[in-house]
């Protein structure tokens, strides 16, 4: 993605900025009408009208200054907010197109660090620094100028305080480098050491692991606020000095241009100007080195916003992708999450079409990533997976999405109403349709007796519903969804006995639907009329065929069916 597409400024930004340029220009024209009061006092020329109509020109300026002020201020506020509101949804719009493998838990915080306070550090950029800098230097050039016109060699030493910035700024701009980088990356950690904390809130309480006791995120901070305190530490000497520098500049030119007024070559009112301007430029400079320090500061930030737009994306066509049959095919996949640690080793199936195949097998033994897999949440490192024949290799994993329905253990539900919830899963179906996809996933009755039925808010990420009234909403948006396949991944075992019952009855309802469903159970007896069952152990299909074909085979499934039927006598 170019730069110049996604920092695009807009008009209001721009014509904020220059708004502010003409604002400093008029606040020179003010130092001018004083000199030229100063200079008719000093002279005996100034006559009470000239004294009047310099005052009133010295008031309309304030006043044209203070409506140019603020419209210049609207303008880059809302120039900036609107470049930032469009990078955001350009970042959002980015992080879809990313592999999910990339979604680490320290990279979830990166994303979140760019996302929230790189973006607004850029804001800030935009909407304070830029405007202040353009018109601080208009200003210094201004007044270097007057002042070089009255007496030269005080010229010549203002224009040495303002070639000093060069040094400054390039001793500034080494501490950015070493230290602003290292304070983004350790805010990054930070950031996603707190959102693992607020995430695993209450087990950290069940734990007593909260505040201080919490090592990770109190060890985060700790460094943060090192790396803050070093950022500081060593930015500020370096201004301070300059300062202290430019500072000399006012005896050193009035000592300077003394010798000049006793010999009457220099008014008195040109010495008085030329030894007061130095004070005004040096709060300019000082204020420029500061502004163009943040500026540098937040190129990190721009830096970093790039990187993210850099980062690869996934492949794939985006072409339509309808295959005829809906068959789902494994040749020799291997797989790993991290390399040298393969969870799926040249494992092979077919999921027929309209059938229900069903996965079982220990925990950990890879059943939820044959189900990502299929998804294209991640891509295999060997082997092929198709979808009715066709590899889905060079399918954009939107397409392929498009073709299927997925209820999985981790449901994630959005901060809306129950309907727009369900919607989510086709944007235009109507409420009717809505209504019936949940009736027949069995949600219904419990979304009547919420306060505003199918409208009540159901809270972040869910959560003023239980888990198997989450489960069973998840269940409602597949059905509404209507895709030929179907993903499920059974996840009853953390019921209560009646949500359980609640659910195991919605799936059972999707697959009396005859789609291709790829389903995992946890239960052997929800699975017992599959069409076909793959016992999945170390990373490749142990057994497989149906219930009765397992169990009269007497190896893994039949041991695991005969513990379940034990268990639950
Ligand atoms: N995002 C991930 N990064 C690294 N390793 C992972 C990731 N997800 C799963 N794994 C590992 O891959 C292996 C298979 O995980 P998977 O979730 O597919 O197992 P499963 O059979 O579905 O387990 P369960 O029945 O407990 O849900 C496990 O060892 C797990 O620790």
């Amino acid at each position: 993605m170019r730069e110049a597409n996604v920092f695009r400024k807009n008009r209001a930004f721009y014509s904020g900025v220059i708004l502010t340029v003409v604002e400093g220009l008029l606040s020179g024209c003010s130092y001018l009408s004083i000199y030229m009061v100063l200079s008719g006092l000093s002279e005996g020329s100034l006559s009470a009208q000239r004294l009047g109509l310099l005052t009133a020109f010295l008031a309309g300026i304030f006043l044209i200054r203070l409506v140019i002020y603020a419209a210049g201020y609207t303008q880059v506020q809302l120039g900036g907010a609107a470049v930032s509101k469009g990078l955001r949804l350009r970042l959002g719009d980015k992080l879809k197109q990313i592999p999910l493998s990339r979604f680490t838990q320290g990279q979830v915080g990166e994303y979140v660090n760019t996302m929230t306070s790189d973006v607004g550090s850029y804001e800030k950029i935009l909407t304070h620094s830029s405007g202040n800098i353009t018109k601080n230097a208009v200003l210094a050039a201004m007044l270097v100028g007057f002042v070089c016109k009255v007496y030269l060699p005080a010229g010549l030493i203002l224009f040495l305080v303002v070639a000093g910035l060069i040094p400054n700024l390039w001793l500034s701009f080494r501490v950015v480098a070493k230290y602003g980088v290292a304070k983004h990356e350790v805010s990054a950690e930070t950031v996603s050491s707190i959102v693992e904390y607020i995430d695993g809130i209450q087990t950290f309480r069940a734990y007593h692991m909260g505040g201080v006791q919490n090592q990770a995120t109190t060890e985060a901070m700790r460094r943060f606020s090192r790396v803050c305190y070093l950022y500081e530490a060593k930015g500020i000497p370096i201004g301070f000095g300059y300062n202290i520098l430019s500072w000399c500049s006012v005896p050193a030119i009035m000592a300077l241009a003394a010798g000049p007024w006793a010999a009457g070559t220099l008014s008195n009112v040109d010495y008085l100007m030329v030894s007061m301007l130095p004070i005004l430029l040096t709060k300019l400079t000082t204020a420029i080195s500061i502004d163009l320090f943040e500026w540098k500061h937040l190129m990190v930030s721009k830096n970093n916003i790039l990187q993210v737009m850099a980062e690869p994306e996934e492949r794939g066509s985006m072409a339509p992708f309808h295959p005829a049959e809906q068959n789902i095919t494994f040749r020799s996949v291997s797989f790993s999450y991290v390399p040298g640690e393969p969870v799926l080793k040249e494992l092979s199936f077919t999921a027929p079409a309209g059938k229900l195949t069903a996965i079982v097998g220990d925990s950990g033994s890879g059943k939820s990533t044959i189900l990502n897999l299929i998804a294209k949440y991640y891509e295999p490192q060997s082997g092929e997976i198709s979808i009715g024949g066709q590899s889905v290799e060079t399918v954009a994993a939107e397409r392929v999405l498009e073709q299927i329905s997925m209820v999985d253990q981790q449901v994630f539900l959005f901060d809306d109403t129950v309907r727009e919830n369900i919607r989510h899963a086709r944007p235009s179906a109507t409420d009717r349709e809505v209504e019936a996809a949940c009736r027949a996933a069995g949600c219904d009755g419990f979304i009547q007796k919420l306060e505003h039925g199918y409208d009540t808010p159901i809270g972040e990420n869910g959560a003023f519903l239980s888990g198997g009234e989450r489960q069973r909403l998840s269940i409602a948006r597949a059905i509404l969804k209507n895709s030929p396949i179907l993903l499920l991944d059974e996840a009853t075992a953390s019921l209560d006995i009646e949500n359980e019952l609640a659910v195991k009855r919605a799936i059972l309802g999707l697959l009396s639907e005859r789609k291709t469903v790829v389903m995992i159970a946890h239960t052997l007896s929800i699975v017992r009329n599959a069409d076909q069952i793959l016992v999945v152990a170390d990373g490749n299909i142990a057994e497989s065929g149906t219930h009765e074909e397992l169990l009269a085979r007497g190896g893994k499934y039949a041991a695991m069916w005969a513990a379940e039927q034990r268990l639950s006598n």
